[in-house]
C-alpha cells in the first residue's frame, strides 16, 4: 500500500465553496473554518486519493450542488471504510424542515434596509423575516457550521428571528457577501408591554470579503435599525468570537464617539451612576459592554488624567472585574483575591492599550488642566 498521508486529508482544505452567478461564472471561491460538526473533532476524511469536494452555490438563490472526485479509494479488503463524504456532507447541506416544493424568493423584492458603494463596486443589505427567505435560508445555514464556532442550525419557521442577506450587485448579479440572524427577545420595561431586547446570533462574512469593511456596516446598519425602533430596549450578542469582539467594541466605541458621550462634561471620574444609567439607555448597549467602551475612553485619556482620577478609573475597572467573577473570587482569600484582581486590571489595561491604538484618537476634554482651573 502507498504512503498512508495520500488517503487522509483535512476536511476544511478539501472543501472548496464556490459561489457563482445566474450567469455560471465563477464569482469567489474559499475553504470552510470549522468541520468538526459535520465530520468530527479531527476534521480528517480518509480513504480517498487526491479528494477533491466542491460545493457549488448559485447566487443569489444559494441553491447548492455537490461534487465529490478522486483518483483512488481504499478497497474494501484495507479494513478502513472510507468516509462517505457525499451522504455526510448532503444532511447539513440544506435544512431539511423547509418544504422542497417551496418557491424560489427574488432577492430584488425583499426590503433593502441599507446600500453602500465603495471602489465602484454595489452593495446592499436586505432584511426580512426567515420564513420570507426560507428558500434562501435552508442553504445558508450551513455557513454558521462552516465559519462559527460552536454555530448551529437555527428555526427558520420561529416568528422571532430576522434575517439580514449582504449582497455584492455586480452587473445587475446579487452575489452573496455575508449575513446575520438577530432573535428578537421579549423584554420588560415599565413604560411600554411590547419591549425587546434582539440578540446578534449568527454573524458571517465570506472570507475572500472580510477586512473590507463590510462587517462593521452590517453591523452598523443593524444597530442603527435598532437605535430608531422604540420597542428596542437594549440589543446583546450571541457568544460572540475574538474577531467579532473587536469589530463591535470598535463599531460601538465610533458611535459613542459620534455621539459626544465621550466629551460629555459628565463624562468624568468618577462616572456617576446617574450618567451611566440614563446614557446607556440612550445607547442600547447592555451595560457591560457600554462600561467597556467608557472604560476604553478613559484609558485613552490616562495621560491627561490626575492621581485622583486614574484611581477612580482602577477602582472602576476592579469593582466591575471584581463583579464579573464573583464566584470565584469570594472562594480566594483575601491576600489572593487582591492579587487575582490586580493581575486581571493589569490584563484589561493592555488589551484597552491595544484596542485603544486602532481607534480614532479622542478630544482632550476633561483635562487636568481644565480639572485644576475649577
Ligand atoms: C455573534 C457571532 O456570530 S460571533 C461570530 C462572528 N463571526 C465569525 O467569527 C465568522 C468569521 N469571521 C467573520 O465573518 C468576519 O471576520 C467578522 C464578521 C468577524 C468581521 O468582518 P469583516 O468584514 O472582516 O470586518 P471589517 O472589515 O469591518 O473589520 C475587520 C478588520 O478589517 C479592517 N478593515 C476594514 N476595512 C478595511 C480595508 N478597506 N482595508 C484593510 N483593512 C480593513 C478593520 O479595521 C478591522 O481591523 P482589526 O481586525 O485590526 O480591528
Amino acid at each position: 500500500m502507498s504512503n498512508i498521508d495520500e488517503w487522509v486529508h483535512n476536511a476544511n482544505e478539501c472543501i472548496s465553496i464556490v459561489q457563482k452567478n445566474e450567469k455560471g461564472d465563477v464569482d469567489c471561491e474559499f475553504h470552510p473554518t470549522f468541520t468538526y460538526s459535520i465530520f468530527g473533532d479531527s476534521e480528517v476524511l480518509y480513504g480517498y486519493k487526491n479528494l477533491n469536494i466542491e460545493i457549488q452555490y448559485i447566487s443569489p438563490s444559494m441553491k447548492p450542488q455537490l461534487k465529490v472526485t478522486c483518483s483512488d479509494r481504499l478497497a474494501p479488503e484495507s479494513g478502513v471504510e472510507p468516509t462517505n463524504v457525499d451522504k455526510t456532507l448532503s444532511k447539513y447541506l440544506r435544512d431539511d424542515r423547509v418544504p422542497e416544493s417551496l418557491e424560489p424568493v427574488d432577492v430584488r423584492n425583499i426590503p433593502v434596509a441599507e446600500t453602500y458603494s465603495f471602489d465602484e463596486r454595489k452593495f446592499c443589505i436586505l432584511k426580512s423575516k426567515p420564513s420570507d427567505l426560507a428558500a434562501i435560508m435552508q442553504y445558508l445555514q450551513i455557513f454558521s457550521l462552516f465559519f462559527i464556532e460552536g454555530g448551529s442550525f437555527i428555526d427558520i419557521f420561529d416568528p422571532k428571528w430576522t434575517i439580514y442577506l449582504l449582497y455584492e450587485i455586480k452587473e445587475e448579479q446579487y452575489c452573496l457577501r455575508g449575513y446575520c440572524t438577530v432573535y428578537h427577545y421579549y423584554k420588560w420595561d415599565k413604560t411600554r408591554t411590547d419591549g425587546e431586547r434582539p440578540r446578534i446570533s449568527q454573524f458571517v462574512i465570506f472570507p475572500p470579503f472580510q477586512r473590507e469593511g463590510h462587517g462593521s456596516r452590517l453591523y452598523n446598519t443593524i444597530v442603527n435599525i435598532f437605535l430608531e425602533d422604540p420597542k428596542i430596549l437594549e440589543f446583546a450578542v450571541e457568544d460572540s468570537s475574538e474577531a467579532f469582539d473587536d469589530l463591535r467594541d470598535r463599531c460601538d466605541f465610533q458611535r459613542l464617539k459620534s455621539m459626544n458621550i465621550f466629551t460629555s462634561p459628565e463624562f468624568r471620574l468618577p462616572l456617576s451612576k446617574e450618567w451611566l444609567h440614563s446614557q446607556r439607555s440612550a445607547t442600547k448597549l447592555p451595560p457591560r459592554q457600554f462600561l467597556r467602551c467608557c472604560e476604553i475612553a478613559l484609558t485613552m485619556k490616562m495621560k491627561d488624567l490626575s492621581l485622583l482620577e486614574r484611581k477612580a478609573l482602577r477602582l472602576l475597572i476592579k469593582e466591575r472585574i471584581f463583579r464579573q467573577n464573583l464566584d470565584v473570587l469570594l472562594q480566594l482569600d483575601r491576600s489572593d483575591r487582591l492579587d487575582k484582581i490586580q493581575g486581571a486590571y493589569q490584563n484589561q489595561l493592555d488589551e484597552y492599550k491595544k484596542i485603544a491604538k486602532k481607534l480614532p484618537k479622542l478630544l482632550k476634554e476633561g483635562s487636568r488642566k481644565r480639572q485644576k482651573t475649577k
